[in-house]
């Protein structure tokens, strides 16, 4: 990405990162922007990575800075646990791979705006497992230092812009992106730059002395992002804070495969979950290695490998597809008939 400027993906702008968030003098300050976090939110990731070294069964890793909305995510689901803010998704997974956290959590794909880590490399890649699945109900807000004027732009995660992006042209408002909402209001609340505002949640608000424009912000009526959490696959849950929440007693197994590019070869792939009453409730396509020959698919389905239907279209999922791997098996948290 050029200094100069940053597509958003699913937004259909350019954001103009130094023209508008640049010092008197003109020098951008993009690379330390996108590298660390910003002074506000300093402090409080120091405190909370040093209380996380000191348990780190207790940690749970997070993308973002703290006050964002993965960091309320393992509130509510880990209220006894530490949050240990890291500042990417690789981070956040290597804090689990290198002991440092017991738990991630990692927010994949949200009902306004689809799909938001990069499960199908990250997660192979990290040799982490799905422990379980949350949904967190999403509440943007508008925040800005006190005295910042009349809002002209506005930073936040290109996730959160993206589900709130006929609100933003609605208002006339431009988008910059930003690594999370939290770090956004961080940001914002060192700039004091007049017209700049972040969407973040209201804690991350309260953490940064900002001030709340507007509440309740998207652009539809349920903004909700399932968040899955990762940990080593011989860790046991006993031996981890407890997780609160409701279930609704089925069970649900993340999996992800690959078939050539030739005709029918997804079709007979994923044949035996209709045949077996199983109930498919995502699939998503990636291209596998360079050649375009071969696609990924990362699948859910309700169900566990133990139960004879789902054992059975699993037989056939494996007879004609490759590179079969079960990313996980876990609690349903959402009925999803
Ligand atoms: O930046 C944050 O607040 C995050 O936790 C990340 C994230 C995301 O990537 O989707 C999480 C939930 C919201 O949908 C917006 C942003």
């Amino acid at each position: 990405m050029k200094p100069e400027t940053a597509f958003i993906p699913r937004l259909n702008f350019y954001i103009l990162w130094s023209s508008y968030l640049s010092d008197s003098d003109g020098k951008s300050n993009h690379t330390d922007m996108m590298d660390d976090y910003s002074a506000s939110a300093k402090a409080l990731v120091a405190e909370m990575q040093a209380k996380a070294a000191l348990s780190p069964t207790k940690a749970v890793a997070f993308q973002g800075a703290p006050g964002c909305n993965s960091n309320i995510a393992i509130q509510d689901l880990f209220p006894d646990s530490l949050p240990l803010p890291c500042f990417s998704f690789a981070d956040a997974l290597t804090a689990v791979k290198e002991g440092r956290a017991g738990r991630a959590m990692i927010p994949i794909e949200n009902s306004l705006n689809g799909r938001v880590a990069d499960m199908h490399f990250l997660l192979p890649e990290s040799g982490l497992t799905i422990q379980a699945e949350y949904f967190l109900p999403i509440n943007h807000c508008l925040v800005a230092p006190k005295g910042a004027g009349e809002i002209t732009h506005v930073l936040s995660h290109p996730q959160a812009l993206g589900q709130c992006r006929h609100w933003l042209q609605a208002h006339n408002l431009r988008a910059l992106a930003h690594a999370d909402t939290a770090g956004a209001a961080a940001e914002v609340a060192d700039r004091k730059q007049a017209g700049l505002a972040a969407l973040s949640p209201a804690l991350a608000a309260k953490l940064y002395g900002l001030e709340i424009l507007e509440k309740g912000i998207a652009d539809g009526d349920t903004n909700i992002t399932r968040f899955v959490v990762l940990a080593e696959a011989d860790t046991a849950l006993q031996d981890l804070p407890p997780i609160r929440q409701n279930l609704s007693g089925k069970m649900m197994t993340s999996l992800l495969f690959t078939v050539k590019n030739t005709p029918s070869a997804l079709l007979n792939a994923i044949k035996g979950f209709g045949d077996n009453q199983v109930n498919m409730t995502k699939l998503e396509s990636y291209q596998h290695g360079a050649s375009f020959s071969a696609t990924q698919f990362y699948a859910d389905v309700e169900g566990e490998p133990s139960e004879d239907n789902v054992a059975r279209a699993l037989d056939i999922l494996q007879e004609n597809a490759c590179d079969l791997r079960i990313l996980g098996v876990y609690a349903q948290a959402r009925p999803r008939q």
